[in-house]
């Protein structure tokens, strides 16, 4: 596991800050004060658990970026950190395959050097393509994608990069060139937007347009963002990192609006919009079974109301564990349903008997106590009916399950 980060840092203030942000994005920092000690702390544990280092351009024993040096050759995604901002260390820091560097200049940058460790970590899994059909510039953005740990993927046109699309669903990123296959760089775009939202995949475009039109016609034509070549290593990774997280914040909202917030199990609209999505065709053989706790009232009025909690959140992991392959839902207070198309009377019976069966013969371990809980179910089957009958159909029969004496299914077929 890559969890470790070398810091390669001389005052003790500055390993300490970074220290502390490296253990704020989730990782373990290894901290040492110059080339030597890294050299020998390094030489001394196993090279893959390091995710990356952060060093210092200047050290005493390693005046200039020696450490940095020292970092790439061990395959080390490297971070610079340094205190000067002139050219020349810049050039000096730039010439290196660094992933970024950083000045000690402002507040910003531990925030920026935060965001930078968490990505590194989470980019191992994010997939992004450069189509680009000049060799040389290809390869320079795969080299700077690859130092951020992305799997990176290129073409050199259209048909390479489709390719490429339908075999790795992990891809997240594209950067599109307008030069590509004769100029079709914006129309390509344009077509992957008939099958990628500007949600699910984000696109880059790249050109070096002097005439300025050209930045518009690509966000028109779909493009997230627009960036103009030729252009300097830190804009272009400054834009790629943006451009996911608004991805992975469109998708956080997404999740949150979707689930319940207790159990995490999609919440009522979720449950309703998946079916009407998923399943509008297929009306044929369905079943709905509501799910309701029996004396759910008295766990929380004799243990409280995190005991309430820890039910609700045990029985939802039952429901997602037995149900995984259909739709289901937290409908609110101590209600679940679950949809179950595709699937004959019989079988509908026999997995919800076996749900109701599994509840009543696990108790839930609250602090020191087990606290036993039943359920009553509503289960209806059809032919042809809409979900809302089946629910208004799955409720009355709820209400008979608790009426003839609660830990039951009572079913029928409509
Ligand atoms: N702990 C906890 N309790 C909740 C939550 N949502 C609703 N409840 C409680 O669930 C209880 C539901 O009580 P009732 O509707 O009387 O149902 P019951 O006690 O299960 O009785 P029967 O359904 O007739 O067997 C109420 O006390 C609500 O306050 C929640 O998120 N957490």
């Amino acid at each position: 596991m890559q969890t470790k980060v070398l810091v390669i840092e001389s005052s003790q203030k500055g390993l300490q800050l970074v220290s502390k942000l490296v253990r704020k994005a989730g990782l373990i920092p290894v901290g040492v004060s110059s080339l030597t000690e890294a050299q020998v702390r390094f030489s001394l544990s196993t090279p893959e658990e390091y995710l990356c280092a952060v060093v210092a351009y200047s050290l005493p024993d390693a005046p200039h970026g020696e450490a940095i040096d020292f970092t790439i050759s061990a395959f080390m995604p490297t971070i610079v950190v340094t205190d000067r901002a002139d050219a020349e260390t810049r050039k000096a820091i730039l010439g290196r395959e660094i992933v970024d560097y950083l000045v000690k200049d402002n507040h910003q940058i531990y925030d920026y050097l935060s965001r930078l460790l968490a990505r590194l970590d989470k980019n191992k899994s994010i997939g992004v393509l450069v189509v680009d059909d000049k060799r040389k510039s290809r390869t320079a953005m795969v080299s700077l994608l690859r130092r951020h740990n992305f799997l990176v993927y290129s073409a050199n046109g259209q048909d390479e990069a489709m390719a490429y699309l339908s075999d790795n669903p992990h891809i997240q990123l594209m950067l599109v060139d307008y030069s590509i296959d004769g100029n079709e760089g914006i129309h390509f775009i344009a077509e992957l937007r008939r099958a990628y939202s500007k949600e699910e995949m984000a696109i880059i475009g790249i050109a070096e347009d002097r005439t300025g039109l050209l930045p518009a016609t690509f966000l028109k034509s779909g493009a997230n963002d627009f960036l103009r070549s030729p252009f300097c290593h830190e804009e272009f990774l400054c834009r790629v990192m943006q451009n996911l997280e608004l991805l992975e914040n469109v998708e956080t909202l997404r999740r949150v609006a979707n689930s319940d917030y207790l159990t995490g199990l999609p919440n009522r609209r979720h449950f309703f919009f998946t079916i009407a999505t998923q399943y509008r065709q297929q009306a044929d053989n369905q079943a709905l079974a509501l799910i309701d706790l029996d004396h759910f009232k008295s766990v929380n009025d004799t243990y409280g109301h995190d005991a309430g909690d820890a039910v609700l959140k045990t029985v939802a992991e039952l429901i997602a564990s037995l149900f995984s392959d259909v739709p289901v839902a937290r409908f609110g207070g101590e209600e679940f349903c679950v949809y179950l198309p595709f699937q004959s009377a019989q079988e509908a019976q026999k997995r919800v008997e076996d749900f109701r069966l599994l509840v009543s013969e696990t108790p839930v371990l609250y602090k020191d106590k087990l606290l036993s809980i039943t359920s009553s179910i509503g289960l209806v089957f059809t032919h042809g009916e809409n979900i809302e009958t089946l629910l208004t159909e799955a409720d009355k029969l709820l209400y008979k399950a608790k009426s003839s004496g609660r830990n039951q299914v009572c079913a029928r077929s409509i």
